[in-house]
C-alpha cells in the first residue's frame, strides 16, 4: 500500500509507487492525502484529503485485501498523519516511511506544523526511514556537514523509534558518486555507493527508492537486501531517462526489469 500525494505528471507520489510495485509484481493498493497539480517543472497547486478520508481509504483496504507492506510519501498535514497513526498502530505490517517535505522545485508538501507529528507519531511505527539529507536534518535538528554529522543525526533519528535509517546522499555534492548510509538501531551501519549520473531528469527519485524498497520487504527480502536493491532499482531509472518534460523529468521505471536487475552498488561494511 501507498499513502502518499497524486502527482499529475506521473513521475512522483503515488503514480511513481504504483509504477513501481507494478515492475516488481506487486500488486499496489493506494490512499491519497492530497492531488497536486504538478509537472516536472514545479508544483501549481495542491489540494488535500480530509484526515477522515484519508483514513477511510486506508480502513477500507485493510478490511478486504492482505497488504504486507506499507509506504508513507507527501501526508501534507499534522491532521493527516494523526488519522494515518491511529489506522495503522495496530495493524501488523512493515512500514517505510519517506518524509517528504519539499518538492524539487521548492513546493512545501508538508507544513511545517506537521513535523512534530511525523517525529513524535509515524517514525515510532516506522520499520525504515528513508529521508534526503535536508529531511534527516529538520527530523533531527542536526545541520548535516560531515560524516559524523551524519552518524549523530542517525542516532538521534534511531532514538525516536525508527528501526533502520537510510541516509540518501543523492543531495550530496560527492565526487563521482551517490552514497547513501543506512544505519540499524542494532549499531551496525554499511553505504551503499552507485554511480553518481550527471542528468536534471531526478523528478521523483526519492519515491521511486521507497517504493522499491517497501515492494521487496513486502515479498519477504530481508531488510538489508531489499535496500540493496532498491538501490539498484533507482540507479537504472536515473541511469537511462526518458527525457521528457521540460523541468526535472520523470526516470525510467521499466529499466530495472529490462536490465534484468543488472547494476552495480558497491557495499561498504564498516
Ligand atoms: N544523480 C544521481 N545519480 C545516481 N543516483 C542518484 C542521483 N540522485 C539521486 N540518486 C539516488 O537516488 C535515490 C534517491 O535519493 P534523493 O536524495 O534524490 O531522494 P529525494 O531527494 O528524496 O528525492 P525526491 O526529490 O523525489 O524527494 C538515492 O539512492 C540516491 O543516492
Ligand atoms: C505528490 C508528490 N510526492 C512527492 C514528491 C517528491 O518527489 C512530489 N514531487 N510530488
Amino acid at each position: 500500500m501507498t499513502i502518499a500525494g497524486s502527482d499529475s505528471s506521473g513521475g512522483a507520489g503515488i503514480q511513481a509507487d504504483l509504477k513501481t510495485f507494478q515492475e516488481l509484481s506487486v500488486f499496489g493498493t493506494s490512499v491519497i492525502t492530497a492531488l497536486t497539480a504538478q509537472n516536472t517543472l514545479g508544483v501549481d497547486g495542491v489540494f488535500p484529503s480530509t484526515a477522515d478520508f484519508v483514513k477511510q481509504q486506508i480502513e477500507v483496504v485493510f478490511h478486504d485485501l492482505p497488504v504486507k507492506a506499507v509506504k508513507t510519501g507527501m501526508l501534507f498535514s499534522a491532521q493527516i498523519i494523526e488519522e494515518v497513526v491511529n489506522s495503522l498502530r495496530e495493524k501488523d505490517v512493515l512500514l517505510v516511511v519517506d518524509p517528504v517535505m519539499i518538492a524539487k522545485g521548492g513546493a512545501s508538501l508538508l507544513q511545517d506544523k506537521a513535523v512534530e507529528a511525523l517525529t513524535t507519531k509515524l517514525l515510532p511505527l516506522a520499520t525504515v526511514l528513508t529521508p534526503n539529507i535536508p529531511e534527516a536534518e529538520v527530523i533531527s535538528g542536526i545541520k548535516i556537514k560531515s560524516e559524523m554529522d551524519l552518524q549523530k543525526a542517525a542516532e538521534k533519528i534511531l532514538a525516536m523509534g525508527v528501526k533502520c535509517v537510510v541516509m540518501k546522499g543523492g543531495h550530496l555534492d560527492e565526487q563521482g558518486t551517490a552514497t547513501d548510509t543506512v544505519f540499524f538501531a542494532d549499531g551496525s551501519t554499511f553505504k551503499m555507493a552507485s554511480a553518481r549520473i550527471e542528468t536534471k531528469h531526478t523528478h521523483g527519485t526519492g519515491c521511486t527508492y521507497s517504493a522499491a524498497l517497501t515492494a521487496f520487504v513486502g515479498q519477504g527480502w530481508s531488510l538489508k537486501e531489499a535496500i540493496i536493491e532498491a538501490k539498484k532499482f533507482v540507479q537504472l531509472a536515473i541511469e537511462t531517462p526518458l527525457n521528457i518534460g521540460h523541468g526535472h523529468g520523470p526516470t525510467n521505471h521499466f529499466a530495472y526489469k529490462l536490465a534484468k536487475g543488472v547494476c552495480e552498488v558497491n557495499i561498504i561494511e564498516s
